[in-house]
């Protein structure tokens, strides 16, 4: 079969990607609930699905906009119930990671999709825990929590939350150690969770926040001076502000850029018009991850893969993302130091022993 050189090239850059030492920092773990596991737990838990089966939730994937996934996705959500069920979501996905060659991921964990339904926060600290640190003593995989409330709440809710979490702190410290904003950002601007971030930045919470995904460049701008986060989540749009994208360079703020979700979320129509490439080119610092994988068609491999099809880039580049997306982490700077010396070992090898020559 012929294949167009595009596809020829992804699929000879995929032992490339899957052997790089990388990090997986945008991944919302209720998104990565598929929907075969979908209906096992809501058959487990005896709840009645609105579809008839797998593949008519499946087809339901089509989205319009973020909205249009998210009251897709907070139904799916739904069918988490106990603590096992919280555990089999996140052993699922870490097990892709291990096979995706996957070396740290900071996952994001929405609670207030759980507490409003009657399940306690405590139960999903411990089912998504059990997972992480079982991961981490098996394989090596570690892993941080980032708790991420929902901007189209309100910030007393947010408050809240942060409340009944605190008392967990201290059975989590080796995993919760950071806070994210997310859901349907239009019109829910981050200086509407001024208070919580502060409160958050007191506490010693590292900080990050969506922002620059659907809503404008001010967004990004505001998610740094007012909430002060160290990291943004998408900011693909911070490119329509030429001041702030000389700020991200100049500040080396990592973007945590999901290019599946956004085709899939029709942020952009083609990936072959994503910005990615150009910002990378630009200078800041990058990243590639899958988001809410299990609704936008790809986990982290294929991520990194697609874009390299739609954008060219070359082996090097991906390197660069990779690396971008260790210095990006919140990782101990001596295991960033390590995992960047094993990317550059492993590059030097794969491009003596290939013809994957930097170009
Ligand atoms: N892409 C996204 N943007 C905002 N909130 C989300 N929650 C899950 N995925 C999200
Ligand atoms: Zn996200």
């Amino acid at each position: 079969m012929t294949q167009t050189p595009s596809l020829a090239q992804a699929h000879h850059l995929r032992p490339f990607v899957l052997g790089l030492p990388k990090t997986e920092l945008h991944l919302h773990i209720e998104g990565t609930l598929e929907p075969e596991l979908i209906f096992a737990l809501a058959e487990r838990n005896g709840i009645q699905l609105p579809y008839p089966s797998v593949q008519a939730l499946r087809d339901a994937y089509q989205f319009t906009d973020l909205q249009s996934f998210l009251d897709l996705y907070y139904a799916g959500a739904g069918v988490l119930i106990t603590e096992q069920d919280f555990y089999d979501m996140t052993m699922a996905y870490l097990l892709r990671m291990r096979a995706e060659g996957v070396r740290h991921v900071e996952i994001m964990f929405d609670p207030q999709t759980h507490t409003v339904r009657g399940v306690d926060i405590s139960t999903v600290f411990a089912g998504l825990a059990r997972a992480l640190r079982e991961a981490r003593d098996s394989w090596g995989l570690s892993a941080y929590l980032l708790l991420s409330f929902l901007r189209h709440l309100s910030e007393e809710d947010a408050l809240v939350t942060l409340e009944q979490a605190l008392p967990l702190r201290e059975a989590y410290l080796d995993l919760w150690i950071g806070v994210g904003l997310d859901s349907g950002e239009r019109g829910n601007p981050p200086e509407k969770f001024a208070r919580v971030y502060e409160r958050c930045r007191t506490l010693g919470f590292r900080l990050v926040a969506h922002a620059g995904e659907e809503g404008p460049a001010e967004y990004v701008r505001n998610a740094l001076d007012v909430l002060q986060a160290e990291r943004i989540d998408h900011g693909v749009r911070s490119e329509e502000d030429p001041a702030l994208l000389q700020r991200l360079i100049h500040q080396r703020t990592p973007l945590t850029v999901c290019p599946l979700s956004n085709l899939k979320l029709q942020v952009v129509d083609e990936l072959d018009q994503h910005n990615l490439a150009r910002l990378l080119r630009l200078g800041l610092c990058v990243t590639i991850n899958s988001d809410d994988p299990a609704y936008f068609g790809g986990y982290l491999v294929e991520n990194y893969l697609a874009t390299a099809q739609a954008l060219n880039l070359t082996a090097p580049q991906l390197a660069t993302l990779a690396r971008n997306s260790i210095s990006a982490s919140f990782l101990p700077d001596a295991r960033k130091l390590a995992l960047l010396d094993e990317l550059e070992t492993y590059c030097q090898q794969y491009y003596a022993e290939s013809q994957a020559m930097p170009q």
